[in-house]
């Protein structure tokens, strides 16, 4: 489904758009909150930018939504600069963590607000309200009022309203938040549908790894208001640049290149410094094994699919994730093992 633009002069209808951060700096209390963030989000892609808490993710989105003025920099959506343009003239619909619906009126109304301060006439706004309805697959709640609804019905009705307008970019400010895990997983699903059903380009903000991971096509990681490095999901997980991303973005084995292999296991590594296996990249073997490394188990921890292990090599702990179907028996702590890696391709890490 997409919706066609409601002000006329526009080709292509909703979101076809690329968005471009251009060197963004952005000063507050006399601190650098944003130092040169820079990020091209080509039309139609959901990108996210993800990091720790301060790291600069709101602001960033603040200035593209235009709330807050950056000090140098620019920001361009299909190539027009929006230096200058006021909030309600960037064509930009926001979702916010605590949806920031209007309580007192019907969720029709909530969903109708952009439409009528657009000017849009009755016949279109009903029945571009119902279309936004049915894209959130709540078809028949327009006459509730918004408090009798649950808080994921409430962000459904809040990506609604953020839609109904055609926007040529949508903003998604830790819009799942505020749901509980199971509701948060089954609305990331439903957040990235939606997207893609309207094709809108889109740029969310998360601290939340699994959920970056699992939405977007690209994610731009952020730290002390820097963009450290962006890529698709699978690039920034499996390539991390520095050991700051490889950590934020899920368990690390950090483990010194020594001659172009990695200490303990012995791959070859493209770089010298330091690189990154990952738990799963690591097989626990029996304590013979040949060509695997000895060590002793000083960890289990069981996880439902996964088992993940702590055990000491030469001194040094390493975490393995292992499936428990894959293994001959429950490992116990003081067990001998032997672990080994499963190959691929290894980098080292920049040192930040
Ligand atoms: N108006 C302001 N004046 C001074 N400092 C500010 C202001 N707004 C934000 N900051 C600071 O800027 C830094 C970045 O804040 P920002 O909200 O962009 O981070 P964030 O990555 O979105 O964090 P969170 O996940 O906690 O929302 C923080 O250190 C914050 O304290």
């Amino acid at each position: 489904m997409r919706f066609l633009p409601v002000k006329g002069g526009r080709a292509g209808g909703a979101g076809l758009e690329s968005v471009s951060i251009d060197r963004l700096t952005v000063d507050l209390g006399g601190a650098r909150i944003l130092d040169e963030v820079s990020l091209t989000v080509p039309a139609g892609c959901f990108a996210t930018l993800l990091g720790p808490s301060g790291s600069g993710k709101t602001t960033t989105l603040n200035v593209l939504a235009g709330f807050t003025d950056p000090g140098s920099g620019d920001v361009r959506i299909g190539g027009r600069s929006l230096t200058g343009v006021p909030p309600h003239r960037r064509e930009i619909g926001v979702v916010f963590q605590n949806y920031a619906l209007f309580p007192h009126l019907s969720v029709g109304r909530n969903i109708e607000f952009p439409l009528l301060a657009r000017k849009v006439d009755r016949a279109t706004r009903r029945e571009r309200v119902a279309e936004a309805l049915r894209l959130v697959h709540l078809p028949d709640v327009a006459d509730r009022s918004v408090r009798s609804l649950s808080g994921g019905q409430q962000q459904r009705i809040a990506l609604a309203r953020a839609l109904v307008f055609a926007p040529q970019l949508l903003l998604l400010d830790e819009p799942l938040a505020a749901l509980d895990k199971q509701l948060r997983e089954a609305m990331q699903l439903e957040l990235k549908r939606i997207q893609r059903e309207t094709g809108t380009t889109t740029i969310a903000v998360t601290h939340d790894q699994v959920e970056a991971l699992s939405m977007s096509d690209i994610v731009a990681i952020m730290q002390d208001g820097k963009i450290v490095q962006v890529g698709s999901p699978e690039e920034v997980y499996r390539r991390p640049a520095t050991r700051f991303v490889a950590g934020f973005l899920g368990e690390a084995n950090l483990l010194p290149v020594v001659d172009g292999k990695t200490a303990l296991f012995g791959n070859p590594v493209d770089g010298s410094g330091t690189t990154v296996l990952r738990p799963e990249d690591l097989e626990l073997t029996a304590a013979d094994h040949p060509g695997t490394v000895a060590a002793t188990v000083t960890e289990v921890v069981y996880q439902g699919a996964r088992l993940r292990l702590t055990v000491a090599a030469d001194g040094t702990p390493i975490v393995v994730s292992a499936v428990p179907g894959d293994l001959a028996h429950r490992p116990e702590i003081g067990d001998a093992v032997g672990v080994r890696h499963r190959g691929g391709e290894l980098r080292a890490l920049a040192d930040a």
